[in-house]
């Protein structure tokens, strides 16, 4: 793989246990830093993700044909995000992460506390888990995603909960992030356009590249048909 590329999939194909193919002939490359993938619902945004990450076999069983190749470790970060905390709190969340990921118990610690700061979440280490908000939560898993050493993070629709303070400060860790990329299916794509360095539309199970100045018109046309292409864009694209 190109130095540039942390994760590539070529002519890949997939479909759940009994049905027809979901995924047909998906290619893509994401390079560092971040990559949209954006489409409508029941496109195969959440599916490419879970190819990506090597779950969808494990996970749901079904046929996968093609290649798949990350650079580094690739971590899903699901919309069903409550699955992925195990833990009470989330320190003790983070703890168990870190040391999953071979870190002594008192380094556990301190990182546990080092990345909470960094994710803005500290004031929740010792919260229930239960008891956190939507976004709280997925502030969480994300952390726990970082906590188990990703390299490339999939995240699917990490901004659904998040209000608008949220959205910023997610956005701002994404850019400062040290990992090879991280890859964002997400329906409220004005809010990714402008850091995506690479925007892919997925739709009826393909992914194709979308150059930069087309890419809010596109959206915006396939999400929100007949509001008027980058116009409509600018005022939010939203379906989030
Ligand atoms: N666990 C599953 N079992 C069977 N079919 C599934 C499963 N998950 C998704 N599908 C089907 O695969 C297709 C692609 O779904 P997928 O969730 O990947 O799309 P998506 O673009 O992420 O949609 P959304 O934007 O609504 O999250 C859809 O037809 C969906 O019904």
């Amino acid at each position: 793989m190109e130095g540039l590329t942390v994760l590539r999939l070529r002519g890949v194909w997939y479909r759940y246990p009994g049905g027809d193919w979901v995924l047909r002939g998906v290619s893509l490359e994401a390079p560092r830093g971040v990559t949209l993938l954006a489409g409508p619902t029941g496109g195969g945004k959440s599916t490419i993700l879970r190819v990506a990450a090597g779950l969808a076999t494990r996970i749901y069983g079904g046929e996968l044909k093609g290649e798949v190749e990350a650079l580094g470790k690739p971590m899903l970060v699901p919309q069903d995000y409550d699955l992925f905390i195990l833990s009470l709190t989330p320190r003790e969340e983070l703890e168990y992460c870190f040391e999953s990921s071979g870190l002594p118990p008192w380094e556990a610690r301190r990182e546990a506390v080092r990345l909470a700061e960094e994710l803005g979440i500290e004031d929740l280490l010792d919260r229930r888990v239960s008891r956190l908000s939507a976004g709280e939560r997925q502030r969480v898993a994300i952390a726990s995603a970082l906590a188990l050493g990703a390299e490339v993070l999939l995240l699917d629709e990490p901004l659904a909960y998040q209000d608008p303070v949220g959205v910023g400060r997610l956005l701002g860790l994404l850019q400062r992030l040290e990992l090879e990329g991280v890859v964002v299916a997400e329906h409220r794509v004005h809010y990714l356009l402008p850091i995506a360095r690479s925007i892919y539309l997925v739709a009826e199970g393909r992914a194709r590249p979308l150059g930069r100045e087309e890419a809010g018109q596109v959206l915006a046309e396939v999400l929100e048909p007949g509001l008027g292409g980058v116009e409509s864009c600018t005022r939010g694209c939203s379906k989030g």
